[in-house]
């Protein structure tokens, strides 16, 4: 999405950033090596836990991740780095609950960017096919995949398809172009050359000289720019701009006719287009965990693409993400959520769709109907805009977070902020401090929603495991437990007890990598991997050994614990 200037804000000068003070995990405050404590020998997995003590920071204080000081105990179990160091930070009450997003651009694809966004609390790392070739996206996804495999983090990584929308091209290489009023500039169809003269935009598309007619207004990037269609030369358009403005390379285009959005042809488009076909290959060459599809319109593409990745991927489960960013979308809501495996409300194009005041509302409508039916939600775009240029967000892009934290989204997402704007990791800050502080404002209020969570459940098998969960998660609550321990196989049962939106955190077990980081995604979830274990018994005292090994639990702790496996609750101190 485009960037305004703001004149109201004076810019503080920004910090001189030292590069290399965000890549190591500050120590925690409370940091102590503690003395070795004994620890029950319950299975011969555990067995040798007391020899790896907490580590103690080196000599120049930085932090050593558990996982990397204590390999042979770190190969029974694996957390997230980041997260591992905010439970010894701060305990099981205060870790996050909303996950976040980052979408990685030119200012964040570098190694150590990475690493400090992973360290920053990013959740999931998207790649926009729209923007960069296949080289760079390749970089960027075995750039995250090494990051997780040396450095401990479990960073899922989304890929974001093109689509069929009408966007301009790339103005020849500028980084932007400015429109004045009054100007008159040229959209034009023909086949772009890399240099094209002043003010002659190319546009991708090429029924848009057929389809638009003089009077008719377009709107850059939803209407951060505006023109009037005066006349049409063949393929050239010409037009007047009408509200001056900042064109970016391969800004969104629509065209607007007495007060609505012309999208007759436009909707003809394929949802996916051959390009996205060949981008979709390549993420599942790749090992991509999401691939979010842009601007679709029904079900039928969702469970399309679902059938193309069983077939293709061998066994590799991809997570298929529905972007709701048209008014097709809003037509057939519910039918797409339910075929999706997740929904992300891509409020920037939405909002060039539908008059901006209805967003807030429709918002609120899908972040519900996901949780209702019990598919991951994330709200997207413009959250924290000004800070692509300044270092510090307005107090109206606070409250917007605010807003999405509290409707309980499970994750929010940063585009041109991390992408490419001047700050990200600071935005990254941002949307982590925030949620926190709503959450924990939440939790005090003790504003247990009303929400009832109505039955999701097809199967009568899948019906115990929601009644399992949704108890559970009650009890939770009443008894003011400290964590739900969940061990799934697929993942299916930690989403349930996430739709409940407990106050305690949730620990999630799993022996699937990829299950484990499409966990991250979900509100409230803990993934952890650990080793593949049928029995009950077993799991309960092999992770209470290695959690208390790594500080991460104590004696005394309240848990309730869940499996798939046995559909059991039990509730239990941590021994
Ligand atoms: N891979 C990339 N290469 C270059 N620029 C990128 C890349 N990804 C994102 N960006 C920049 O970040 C901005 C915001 O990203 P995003 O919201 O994903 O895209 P868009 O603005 O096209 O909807 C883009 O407009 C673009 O300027
Ligand atoms: C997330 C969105 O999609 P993209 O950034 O790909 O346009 C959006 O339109 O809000
Ligand atoms: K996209
Ligand atoms: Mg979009």
């Amino acid at each position: 999405m485009a960037t305004t200037a703001r004149s109201l804000h004076l810019p503080t000068p920004p910090k001189p950033s030292n590069p290399s003070s965000h890549h190591r995990l500050p120590v925690p405050s409370h940091f102590r090596p503690r003395p070795q404590r004994l620890v029950r020998r319950l299975t011969a997995s555990s067995s040798d836990l007391t020899s790896f003590p907490d580590p103690a920071p080196t000599p120049n204080g930085v932090y050593v991740p558990w996982a990397a000081a204590h390999p042979a105990a770190a190969a029974a179990i694996d957390v997230d780095a980041a997260t591992e160091a905010e439970l010894r930070e701060n305990g099981f009450r205060s870790t996050r609950r909303t996950k976040l997003v980052c979408t990685i651009g030119p200012a964040t694809c570098g190694a150590a960017e990475l690493e400090a966004l992973a360290v920053g609390g990013m959740n999931v790392a998207r790649v926009n096919m729209c923007h960069g070739d296949r080289e760079w996206h390749r970089g960027v996804i075995r750039a995250v995949r090494r990051l997780n495999d040396e450095k401990g983090f479990a960073v899922a990584v989304m890929m974001d398809t093109e689509g069929s929308e009408i966007h301009m091209g790339d103005l020849g290489g500028a980084p932007s172009a400015k429109a004045e009023d009054g100007e008159v500039w040229t959209f034009s169809v023909r086949s772009s050359d890399t240099s094209l003269p002043d003010r002659i935009i190319h546009v991708n598309y090429d029924g848009f000289a057929e389809d638009v007619k003089a009077g008719d207004e377009l709107f850059v990037d939803g209407g951060m720019a505006r023109f009037e269609v005066i006349e049409k030369l063949g393929p050239d358009v010409k037009c007047r701009c009408t509200d001056p403005g900042l064109l970016l390379p391969r800004a969104n285009l629509t065209i607007w006719r007495d007060g609505s959005v012309v999208r007759e042809r436009n909707a003809m488009l394929p949802t996916i287009s051959s390009k996205d076909w060949i981008d979709i290959d390549f993420g599942i060459a790749e090992g991509v965990d999401f691939i979010a599809v842009s601007f679709v319109k029904s079900a039928e593409v969702i469970n399309h693409l679902k059938s193309y990745i069983t077939a293709r991927s061998r066994g590799s489960d991809i997570g298929v993400i529905a972007k709701i960013e048209s008014i097709d979308a809003l037509k057939n809501l519910e039918e797409i959520i339910r075929a999706s495996d997740g929904v992300i409300v891509a409020r920037g194009d939405l909002g060039a769709q539908i008059p901006l005041e209805q967003v807030p509302s429709i918002q609120q409508k899908i972040v519900r109907m996901c949780r209702q039916l019990n598919k991951p939600v994330i709200v997207a775009s413009q959250l924290l805009e000004s800070m692509i240029e300044y270092p510090t967000p307005t107090r109206a892009e606070v409250a917007d977070v605010s807003e999405a934290v509290r409707q309980r989204a499970d994750a929010l997402m940063l585009s041109g902020e991390s992408a490419m704007g001047r700050y990200p990791e600071k935005a990254l800050g941002v949307l982590r401090s925030v949620s926190l502080r709503i959450e924990k404002w939440w939790r005090e209020e003790k504003r247990h929603e009303a929400l009832e969570l109505q039955d999701v459940s097809s199967s009568f098998s899948d019906k115990i495991s929601e009644e399992i969960c949704n108890s559970a998660a009650k009890m939770a609550n009443n008894l003011g437990v400290d964590a739900v321990f969940v061990y799934t196989k697929d993942g299916h049962m930690a989403s349930l007890l996430s739709r409940c939106r407990p106050d305690c955190p949730i620990f999630a077990f799993t022996s699937s990598t990829s299950v484990r980081r499409r966990l991250n995604l979900q509100w409230g979830l803990i993934p952890f991997w650990l080793s593949d274990s049928d029995d009950m018994e077993s799991n309960l005292n092999r992770t209470f050994s290695l959690l208390k090994a790594r500080g991460m639990v104590q004696s005394g702790d309240l848990v309730i614990a869940l499996s798939d496996m046995l559909q059991s609750i039990q509730v239990m101190n941590v021994p």
